[in-house]
Formats: C-alpha cells, structure tokens, sequence
C-alpha cells in the first residue's frame, strides 16, 4: 500500500504553558488536495512550523511519504514544498533568478535549474514570466511564481500557508484552482485557510480549532452535503 503523503500522529506543541496543538493527528493522502480549515489562532501556522521543522516535534509522529521527519530529516523534508504565508521572492530579482537560487539551496545544478524553472513556470501557467523581475508581477502571479519556487524540487507534497491571502476575489479562486490542477498532476496539497469559500466538495478537510482536529474526512462527508460555514459554526461551537 502507498504510504500518505503527509501523515501526523498524536503531535502537541506547547508555548510555555499555553498548548497552540493538542494531540493532532491527521493524513493527507497520496494525490489529494486537503483543506486545512480554521480560523485565526486556531494553530496552522504552528502545526506547518513542525512539518518543516522550524520547531521540533517533540511528541507524537510526523512522516513525509513515508519518511520520519526526526529519523531522516533530510529524505523529509526533500519531498516536502512549502508556499509561506508571508512573501518569500526576492522582489529586487527576476523569477529566474528566484527559482535558480532556491534550485541550488536543493542541491541542483544550474543547467538543470534552468530546466526545471521552464518546467514549474508552465505548470503555474506563467511560461511567459520567467525573466520578468518579481515586482513587476501582479500579486496573482507571484503567488504562482511562490508555487513554482516551491514546486522545484519535485517535493511530493506542497503546504499551503493561507496561499490567497491579499489577493482580489478572481486571483484567490485562480491560485487556488491551480493547485487543485496541480494535485490532478500527482503532488498532494495541504491547504489551510480560513476562507471556506475555497473548499469544494470534493476536497479533503480537517478542521483546526483551538489547537483540536475537530474532524477530518472528505468536506462532502464533513458537511453530510450541507452548508460547510453551518458544519463549522456547529463543530467549534463559535458564534453560539
Ligand atoms: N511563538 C509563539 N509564542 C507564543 N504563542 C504563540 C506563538 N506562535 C503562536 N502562538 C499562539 O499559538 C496559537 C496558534 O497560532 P498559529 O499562528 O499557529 O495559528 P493560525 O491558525 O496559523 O492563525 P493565523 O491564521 O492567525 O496565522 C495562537 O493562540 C497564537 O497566539
């Protein structure tokens, strides 16, 4: 059987005495574009910061298709790609430039960079940008550059920290349609947010609250085939 692309199992992390994750567990399996739904505060920016090991898990299992992130860090985190939250492209330097230096971080030649940029550049849908400097992109498309910087290294699995955030209504549902696209290619998505406009049906969902998986299967499951804002205001017990 193939191993998920992403699975955590029992992870806490504590800020001092204050628990930002309690005993989450969840999967992402192989080829699927999972949501990972929750509102400010609720932790997944910290549960990312334990998948790229900016913090240490010290309890519970992460592994990337298959790998231990504590016992073979390196084989992890090669199959991991990560989109941040906040901007990573230097804007000063063109889109090549970005994804050449970010090849080599990987250990990639230069000529097989310059291969590979053509490459991730046509899978956003952004062939035509490659030498254009950052700034001179909309924010639509350098959010498709970020895909494609973190798309470089052929990870198998891209995490998604609030990918849409300032962009308008059209270039929020684009970026989030490519990665759907993306996933139909065979990498995995974990893509959290906090809009539920962006979650279809058939989309994966766990949902994040206070540190809590409240629930985890496919959206459809999740919301018996109703409201996903209803589903969610029930389960977090918010507004009430
Ligand atoms: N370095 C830190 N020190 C102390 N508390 C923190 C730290 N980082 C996060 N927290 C707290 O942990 C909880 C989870 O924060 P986190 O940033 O993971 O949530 P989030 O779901 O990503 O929210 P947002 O969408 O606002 O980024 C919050 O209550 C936050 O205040």
């Amino acid at each position: 059987m193939l191993q998920d692309a992403l699975s955590i199992q029992n992870v806490s992390h504590n800020f001092g005495r204050f628990e930002a994750l309690k005993n989450v567990s969840l999967t992402v399996p192989r080829g699927s574009f999972t949501a990972l739904l929750g509102i400010n505060g609720a932790g997944k920016t910290t549960l990312f910061s334990l998948v790229t090991r900016l913090y240490d898990n010290a309890s519970g299992r992460i592994e990337v298709a298959g790998h231990d992130l504590r016992r073979a860090p390196g084989a992890a985190l090669a199959r991991l790609g990560v989109v941040f939250q906040s901007r990573s492209l230097d804007t000063d330097l063109t889109v090549a430039q970005n994804l050449a230096y970010h090849a080599a971080l990987h250990g990639i030649s230069r000529r097989e960079a310059m291969t590979r940029a053509t490459e991730v550049m046509a899978m956003v849908g952004l062939s035509d940008r490659l030498q254009a400097k950052v700034s001179a992109l909309s924010g639509g498309q350098q959010r498709r550059a970020e895909i494609a910087r973190a798309l470089i290294h052929r990870p198998e699995i891209l995490l998604l920290d609030e990918a849409t955030v300032g962009l308008d209504v059209k270039s929020r549902a684009e970026v989030v349609e490519l990665t759907r696209d993306l996933t139909r290619s065979g990498v995995s998505a974990l893509w959290a947010t906090h809009i539920m406009d962006e979650i279809r049906p058939e989309d994966g969902l766990v949902i994040l609250h206070k540190g809590q998986v409240l629930a985890d299967g496919s959206a459809q499951d999740i919301t018996a085939g109703g409201d996903l804002t209803r589903t969610f205001l029930r389960l977090t017990g918010e507004n009430t």
